[in-house]
């Protein structure tokens, strides 16, 4: 038998009637990106993801997803939502299941972490917070009588599930439940409470979504990064600059095409990673590498940008020479590094000076180029 793993299931298939006009809440944007997407990407680290969707939200829910996680449709309550996703589940290869609002896209690995800790000892775990506030009971506006707080949690999720056990009790439990805690108890589980955070809010009302997105600006990382190259020219006819072939009456001298401009794009791209230079990914002493298209190390550099979370903002290059005469090519370079990048063309800029024929660019002996560009993980 394969060794067992955590599946999660991640519940978004409310319509948000709390939260007020607009779309449902999880389709909504949150610094950038719609909820779902956030709470989805911060389970990143697992194989198996399920996300519970209304059955009008099946086809956006594909678009957004693009097959990386397995849909399930939702039923009239949370609870039965959860339970479609419990059954989709195979015990076969999952032991332990972590359910999780699809409104609460906050959600940290510390917590995360916690609730998988305790599962170690506990067929079941769950964070929540103690009250810091005094509790009334009132009536008319009016203050009626005060609760004992001691003893009391506010419940948040995930909450963590040895399967078997968890599906078990969904199929003996009859009416609706605020949660799956709720559930578990019914059946006799024993539930450890493990620390969650304030910052783990459930979005329902319309000023979550303000507090949310100040909370999600706090966590943003932004990085800069430049890139500076440059190549001699040797006899040829033609130079390859940001992809793209401009007729030469000389050609650029590299173990790869030379591509001067996307050399320096890469490395700023590395720059901002902190992960060294085109050189260290992929060294001039491999023969693999001899009159390699650089569209290989760009590619590459943005696809582990993208593995460690980031996003490109915007990339600048500018490419320091006499000849040839960029500007009739420029707005095809900035075409082929946008699809190379996979970014809207709008966040790519190619431009280009001379240096006054002065120094090495301008006595034509090569060409230079630098580029800046921007990371942003929201
Ligand atoms: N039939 C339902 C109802 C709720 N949920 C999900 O359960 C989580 C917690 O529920 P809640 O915050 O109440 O969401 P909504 O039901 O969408 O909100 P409201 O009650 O304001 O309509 C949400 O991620 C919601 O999408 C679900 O999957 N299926
Ligand atoms: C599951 C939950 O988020 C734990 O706090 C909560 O019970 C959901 O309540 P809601 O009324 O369905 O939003």
């Amino acid at each position: 038998m394969p060794s067992k793993e955590t599946a999660v299931v991640i519940v978004a298939a409310g319509r948000g009637s709390r939260a007020g006009d607009g779309l449902p809440k999880q389709w909504r944007d949150l610094a950038g990106r719609p909820i779902l997407a956030r709470t989805v990407a911060a389970f990143a680290g697992f194989r198996r993801i399920v996300v519970v969707l209304h059955p009008d939200d099946m086809a956006d829910g594909l678009r957004l997803f693009q097959g990386s996680v397995t849909l399930v449709a939702g039923g009239p309550t949370r609870c039965a939502s959860v339970r479609n996703a419990l059954e989709a589940l195979d015990p076969e290869t999952i032991s332990r299941v972590l359910i999780h609002d699809g409104a609460r896209p906050l959600i940290s690995a510390a917590v995360i972490g916690r609730v998988l800790e305790a599962l170690d000892t506990h067929p079941a775990a769950a964070p929540a917070l103690p009250i810091a506030d005094a509790l009334w009971s009132g009536t008319d506006g009016r203050v009626t009588g005060l609760t004992p707080r001691d003893g009391l949690y506010r419940a948040q999720t995930p909450q963590g599930f040895h399967l078997t056990p968890i599906l078990t009790a969904h199929h003996a439990f009859a009416g609706d439940a605020k949660d799956d805690v709720e559930i578990a108890l019914a059946a006799g589980l024993d539930v450890a409470i493990v620390e969650g955070e304030e910052e783990n809010i459930k979005i329902t009302w319309p000023d979550d979504f303000a507090r949310a997105e100040r909370i999600a600006k706090g966590r943003m990382d932004i990085r800069t990064g430049n890139g500076f190259d440059v190549h001699a020219f040797t006899a040829g006819d033609h130079v390859m600059l940001c992809g793209v072939k401009v007729p030469h009456e000389k050609a650029l001298l590299g173990h790869s095409d030379a591509d001067v401009g996307m050399h320096a794009l890469t490395d700023a791209i590395y720059g901002a990673l902190a992960e060294g230079d085109i050189g260290r990914h992929f060294p001039p002493s491999e023969p693999e590498w001899k009159g390699a298209e650089s569209h290989i190390f760009l590619t590459h550099a943005i696809g582990l940008a993208r593995q460690k979370g980031f996003d490109l903002s915007n990339a600048d290059v500018t490419l320091i020479c006499e000849r040839p005469k960029i500007g009739p090519h420029a707005f095809d370079m900035v075409m082929e590094l946008a699809r190379i990048m996979g970014v809207d063309a709008t966040r790519v800029s190619v431009k280009a000076t001379t240096s006054e024929r002065l120094g090495f660019t301008g006595r034509e002996e090569g060409i230079a180029a630098m580029a800046t560009v921007t990371l942003v993980k929201a």
